[in-house]
């Protein structure tokens, strides 16, 4: 598996370990508007929209979905940059669909794992410059989304005075504070991300950082104000879905353009050349455990202390949204 040509072919987008991969070429059933996917062949530049309400959090159809638009976006040639963001203007991803993990169904469960260890796979290990447009929160497995990608831009919030407008994102990943523990494989980006002390820290109190916080620790590169600019890039618009295309000059999404233009001007062998310098060793080192990192998952989700304390927060968040 670790040869020099299985490293190429995916750092290629063409996957060497095909029978562990749940997505297959053709379209998962109910995916297509679970990610949207645009593309401008003149920029080199596509997006890829996270648009499952409420919350983008990722289910096991989800994460097939974010594989196979990643996928067929990778398999156009004129691309080299891809911007992932979200049609919710608050929320990037609120990581892990619980409900997935809470009395989940034994069939289910081990290829949902999957599922995210394949977006991972995929995401991580992409041929394309991968920027993250976080305008909204990224709390666990949205952080890792993040994480995953090249380049992350996030947005500073609506500080505004007034409490009931206001809404500062946070980032980071939460887990210890549902009770559960984030895989290692998660666990160590943030490690590659932010270094060891800090992410020690971090893991071990489950903290969520807002922007400048994040910005200072590294977890994000850049940080935006959240306002419209007045002389954006007008060639973004045509990246734009329908259900965002009056964000054309969105503070946000006009930095991860200008980043994504600034990819994919590098040449791309090089460009991919280096990206496997850092990850090629992590994913690897993934893929050969990932059968056992499955079963590991199944089973500590599935007890009973564990379903106790999952079963808690999915009934706090959802009084708390009934609240509101
Ligand atoms: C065992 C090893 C596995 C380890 C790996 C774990 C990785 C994970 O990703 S675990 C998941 C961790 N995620 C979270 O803790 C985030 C939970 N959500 C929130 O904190 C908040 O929803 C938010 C900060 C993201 C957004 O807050 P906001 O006030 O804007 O919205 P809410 O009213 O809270 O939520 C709206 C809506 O969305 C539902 N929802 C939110 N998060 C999730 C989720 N992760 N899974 C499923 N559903 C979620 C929430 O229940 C509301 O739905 P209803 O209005 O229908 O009640």
């Amino acid at each position: 598996m670790n040869t020099p040509r299985a490293r190429a072919m995916l750092f290629m987008g063409r996957r060497s370990h095909q029978s562990h991969a749940p997505h297959k070429h053709s379209p998962p059933a109910v995916a297509n508007d679970l990610v949207i996917s645009t593309v401008d062949e003149n920029s080199g530049i596509a997006m890829l929209t996270m648009n499952r309400p409420p919350a983008n959090s990722l289910s096991l159809e989800m994460n097939e979905a974010l594989c196979y638009s990643l996928k067929t976006v990778e398999a156009n040639p004129k691309i080299q940059s891809v911007i992932l963001s979200s049609t919710n203007p608050k929320i990037f991803s609120a990581g892990l669909d619980i409900t997935e993990l809470v009395a989940p169904d034994n069939d289910r469960l081990p290829r949902f794992w999957n599922s995210l260890q394949q977006v991972y796979i995929d995401l991580y290990g992409s041929r394309l410059a991968t920027v993250a447009a976080i305008q909204g929160h990224a709390p666990a497995a949205g952080c890792f989304l993040a994480m995953s990608c090249d380049y992350r831009v996030m947005s500073e919030g609506d500080t505004n005075n007034d409490i009931k407008k206001k809404h500062v994102p946070t980032i980071g990943l939460n887990e210890t504070q549902l009770g559960i523990a984030a895989p290692p494989w998660m666990g160590q980006l943030l490690v590659r991300t932010i270094g060891f002390r800090q992410a020690e820290l971090a893991l071990a109190l489950g903290t969520l950082f807002p922007p400048e916080q994040a910005l200072s620790i590294g977890l994000v590169d850049d940080i935006v104000p959240h306002q419209q600019v007045e002389s954006g890039d007008h060639k973004l618009v045509d990246l734009l879905p329908s259900q965002i295309k009056d964000q054309a000059q969105n503070s946000l999404l006009q930095k991860a353009y200008t980043q994504a233009q600034i990819y994919a001007k590098i040449p791309p062998q090089a460009r991919v050349a280096s990206k496997m310098v850092t990850r090629e060793e992590h994913i690897f080192r993934m893929i050969a455990k990932r059968d056992e990192d499955t079963q590991h998952f199944c089973g500590f989700v599935t007890q009973k202390a564990v379903q106790k304390n999952l079963t808690a927060y999915v009934e706090a968040l959802k009084n708390k949204s009934a609240k509101k």
